[in-house]
């Protein structure tokens, strides 16, 4: 399973021009790496531009849904959509959705964890939905957004689920930088899967972002590591059998005791 990672840095406010950029890094790429799977960053379309998301947002997933699917089927790719300002019944979610080469929806998702620290719960509404796992080429996957990463609770539940890859898709300022990096190896560590995470890059209103997007395998080894501060593309296969091997080597969801914990 071949990714290629944009590690991108957001124009704020402007979802055409995001979409447009989108579209062009994506021809490119697939000319140049024939990528399986292509992933996002957090609120690509908008970037962090909360109080003035109407207007902007997308609306029940629309247009961005729509110009995802087209990608996904015109390239014949898996497309892990990163997430975007979304309005549903009068409010604002931070959504995510994945499609596959087929150009369908295999997986959407509401961010569940609001992050204070950017203002989340003033401009938007948590997701109601259990996370769940979904299917790409035939691999058990998982994604979370951003602040869900401090959750190891939701990490957990997803590799119980039996899913092989969590995707962390972000938009993780520079301040907790040390934060992102350790937690995304020690959910890799405890989990036992591949983490494959998208930062974006540059500031908006204040804030700068630590790009660092990563690909970290099942024992913990970080196979690539963005820059903190460029706009660019990670490339890097996975292979997964990695997975039952560690798990086989240290058995630790043999050995755990929910009893004793849950
Ligand atoms: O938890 C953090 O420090 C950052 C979280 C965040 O920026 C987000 O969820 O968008």
């Amino acid at each position: 399973m071949k990714h290629a990672i944009f590690q991108m840095d957001i124009i704020a406010g402007k979802p055409e021009q995001n979409r447009k950029k989108m579209e062009v890094w994506v021809k490119e790429m697939v000319e140049k790496e024939n990528p399986d799977m292509v992933v996002f960053p957090e609120m690509w379309t908008t970037a962090y531009t909360l109080p003035q998301l109407e207007g902007i947002a997308d609306t029940n997933g629309e247009p961005t849904t729509s110009f995802l699917k087209d990608l996904a089927k015109a390239y014949h790719i898996n497309v892990v959509g990163g997430s975007i300002a979304n309005k549903k019944n009068g409010k604002f979610y931070n959504s995510s959705l994945v499609i596959n080469r087929e150009g369908e929806v295999v997986y959407k998702y509401d961010k569940i964890h609001l992050v204070p620290m950017l203002d989340e719960p003033k401009y938007l509404a948590a997701g109601e939905e259990r996370t769940e796992i979904f299917e790409l080429d035939g691999i058990k996957m998982g994604l979370i957004i951003c602040y869900d990463l401090r959750f190891p609770e939701l990490a957990r539940s997803l590799a119980l689920k039996g899913a092989q890859i969590l995707y962390v898709v972000a938009e993780w300022p520079t301040a907790r930088k040390e934060h992102w990096k350790a937690l995304q190896i020690a959910r890799a560590i405890e989990n036992q899967y591949y983490v494959v995470s998208c930062n974006r890059v540059g500031q908006y209103d204040g804030e700068e972002f630590a790009g660092t997007s990563m690909v970290i395998d099942p024992w913990g080894n970080t196979l690539q590591e963005g820059s903190e501060t460029e706009e660019e593309t990670l490339v890097q296969a996975v292979s997964l059998e990695k997975v039952p091997q560690i798990r086989k080597d240290v058995p630790i969801f043999s050995s755990r005791r929910p009893d004793m914990y849950e």
